[in-house]
């Protein structure tokens, strides 16, 4: 029989959310990683009687712009803290009329337009391979999905998050672009958090909070951060409340997942063993350990 896995639920705060209140006993504490800093210390605590580990995305204070987050860092120090299941919390533009700044939206895909981050943790001397076809795990969209519902927020299951290099908002060509792509919200962080996720084999799930309508929509303004700030502050505490209503749903020991997150690996690794980096081995240990030491 398998075992069943504790879940230890993994927060990534992005704007406007930097800290989880009502944490039972609550601790921040510095998790070191062989890829650098994480963005802050960690969180620990628990919510309804679950253990959380809490990541603000850009440090508290908001100190670290979209390009210059340690992505490995955040991923690697969330698994080396326990974490089974990566619950992102994020600010978007929309890009599609449909989606109002207030909507959640439990997007499903991700195109990665980002070209200055380090996007993997298996680098020369440990070369692998995962599928990110299926970016998003659907167990945790339906946690998400009967929690928002629960609470009667305004949300919507489903959706492709465009994720640009930034910091710059994007231009009006490029937002039409994106719409004719058919992206429904964009942002700048979700990759390559999302594929590093899964390289480390943690189920990973977004809410994307709408803040603005990006730069496309004829009746609205140039994005700009003081508009973004005033919707991303209502959001918050709808975010904070959607976040106590999921965890009940996510307590309970579980079989491994049934979309085969938290086995990723399996097949992934292409080098041969005999030549595989020792020096990278060691800093893979957290990450990819289960499949590296058999
Ligand atoms: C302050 S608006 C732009 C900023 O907000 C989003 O970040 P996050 O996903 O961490 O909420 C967006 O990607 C930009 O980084
Ligand atoms: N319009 C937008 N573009 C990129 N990132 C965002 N975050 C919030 N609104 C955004």
């Amino acid at each position: 029989m398998t075992d069943l896995i504790e879940p230890v639920i993994g927060l990534i705060g992005g704007s406007g959310l930097y800290d989880i209140e009502g944490l039972e006993e609550r601790e921040w504490r510095e998790v070191a990683t062989p890829f650098g800093a994480p963005s802050d210390l960690l969180l620990f605590g628990r919510l309804s009687g679950v253990r959380c580990v809490f990541l603000p995305r850009h440090g508290r204070g908001h100190r670290i712009p979209p390009s210059e987050l340690n992505y490995r860092a955040n991923i690697d120090a969330l698994k080396r803290a326990g974490v089974t299941e990566i619950l992102s919390l994020s600010a978007v533009g929309s890009l599609n009329g449909d989606l109002a700044p207030g909507t959640f939206v439990i997007v499903d895909q991700f195109i990665d337009r980002t070209f200055a981050r380090q996007k993997s943790f298996f680098t020369t001397g440990c070369v692998a391979h995962v599928s990110v076809a299926h970016p998003v795990c659907p167990r945790l969209g339906d946690a998400l999905e009967s929690a928002a519902r629960g609470i009667g927020l305004n949300h919507r299951r489903g959706g492709t998050y465009l994720v640009m290099e930034g910091p710059q908002f994007s231009t009006k060509a490029e937002s039409e672009m994106y719409r004719a792509w058919g992206c429904d919200v964009i942002g700048m962080t979700n990759m390559p958090e999302a594929k590093l996720a899964r390289e480390a084999e943690m189920c990973y799930a977004t809410v994307a909070m709408v803040t603005d309508f990006d730069c496309w929509h004829p009746d609205h303004d140039a994005v700009s951060v003081e508009a973004v700030v005033k919707v991303l502050l209502a959001n918050a505490d709808r975010a904070k409340a959607l976040v106590q209503a999921v965890i009940p749903l996510l307590a309970a020991p579980r079989p491994p997942c049934p979309a085969g997150c938290d086995r990723a690996l399996e097949n992934a690794i292409v080098t041969a063993p005999a030549l595989r980096d020792p020096v990278l081995m060691r800093m893979l240990e957290a990450v990819a350990g289960r499949v590296l030491n058999t």
